[in-house]
């Protein structure tokens, strides 16, 4: 089995950002450790704190940060990253190639219950601007120039594009290498299967109600065929299953807050997801327009997401199309 540095040579990527994604890697390595000890190592719970975005701080949510941040500065190929856990961009070698945003833990409530969680990348290049501020990294995730997970799992893998369709490479313990287990990764166009948090049903816009009746009705129903539901609570989860098997995965805006465009957040979980989803053949969209065309406004910004099997988002489309 080839190990991802070759396969990244073979592809033609240059050597700064082999050795980049090399360096996130490691950090993951470290993450998929700590949390392998979990209660061993006293790493469950929470902290006394909230992050920017007002959401308590598991104690794994900042040491999957700080791993990911000391080890990505010290690598000097980073003038500056972004974080879901920081207030604010991290300033780093004013020569460094790359802008990182990342997510260190994604789905965090499924720390204590010891279920998956995983750690969310994006890269885009850094540009020769001697100002370095939070606008630099205000671009469309159409530019990344890589994105991927590293999802700990009952297996470890890190799910990687550089922009030439997505691969799968599996941790190896014993050697402490990945190593490619899924050369190319395809989501088929059409799918049974959808994920959504349905306990906020009756906060969805209406084309998202109308769309999920439709699913619900099965094969009695105007879309003449039965679906099934998962939810892992877990982002990086659920599209590992559609980029596994298919599906749609989606977490739409709501009334509940209803001044956030969504749950989610744009730069650290819907942009490299959507890159992920692209490149294996499927799509990603707001509801009403393509996730990878948004101009972002602010780092910590929301957004609603619809991803996976191109045939259902352009259905979810239609239906938020026939709305207005
Ligand atoms: O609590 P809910 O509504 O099931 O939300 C689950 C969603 O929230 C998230 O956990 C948010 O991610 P974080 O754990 O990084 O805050 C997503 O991964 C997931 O899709
Ligand atoms: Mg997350
Ligand atoms: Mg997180």
């Amino acid at each position: 089995m080839q190990r991802l540095v070759s396969v990244l040579r073979q592809d033609g990527v240059d050597k700064e950002l082999i050795h980049l994604v090399n360096v996130l890697g490691t950090a993951c390595k470290e993450i998929n450790f700590r949390l392998h000890q979990g209660a061993l190592a006293g790493v469950l719970g929470s902290t006394q704190d909230e992050n920017v975005q007002g959401e308590v701080q598991k104690k794994l949510d900042v040491i999957a940060n700080t791993l990911l941040k000391d080890l990505l500065l010290q690598s000097g190929l980073v003038k500056a990253l972004a974080s879901e856990e920081e207030d604010d961009i991290v300033i780093g070698n004013k020569d460094g190639d790359f802008l990182v945003s990342f997510d260190p833990l994604d789905g965090s409530s499924n720390i204590d219950i010891n279920a998956m969680v995983g750690t969310i990348f994006s890269v885009y290049r850094a540009d020769d601007s001697l100002v370095i501020d939070e606008s630099s990294f205000l671009r469309p995730g159409r530019e990344q120039v890589a994105a991927g997970y590293v999802i700990y799992g009952p297996a470890t893998l890190m799910v990687l594009t550089t922009g030439q369709g997505v691969r799968m490479y599996t941790l190896d313990q014993t050697i402490g290498e990945y190593l490619m287990t899924e050369p190319q990764v395809q989501v088929p166009a059409d799918t049974q299967e959808f994920a959504i948090n349905m306990s906020n049903q009756r906060h969805w816009a209406k084309p998202m109600q109308d769309y999920i009746d439709d699913l619900l009705k099965g094969a009695e129903g105007p879309r003449g065929k039965n679906f099934n539901m998962r939810w892992v609570a877990a982002m990086v989860a659920d599209v590992h299953r559609i980029l596994c098997r298919g599906g749609l995965f989606t977490y739409p805006w709501d009334r509940r807050a209803p001044e956030k465009a969504g749950k989610l957040r744009l730069m650290y979980e819907a942009n490299p997801m959507a890159l992920l989803i692209e490149q294996a053949g499927g799509a990603a969209s707001t509801g009403t327009e393509r996730i990878l065309d948004i101009q972002p406004e602010q780092i910590h910004q929301r957004v609603a997401v619809v991803l996976g099997a191109a045939n259902e988002v352009d259905m979810v489309e239609q239906y938020y199309r026939h709305q207005r």
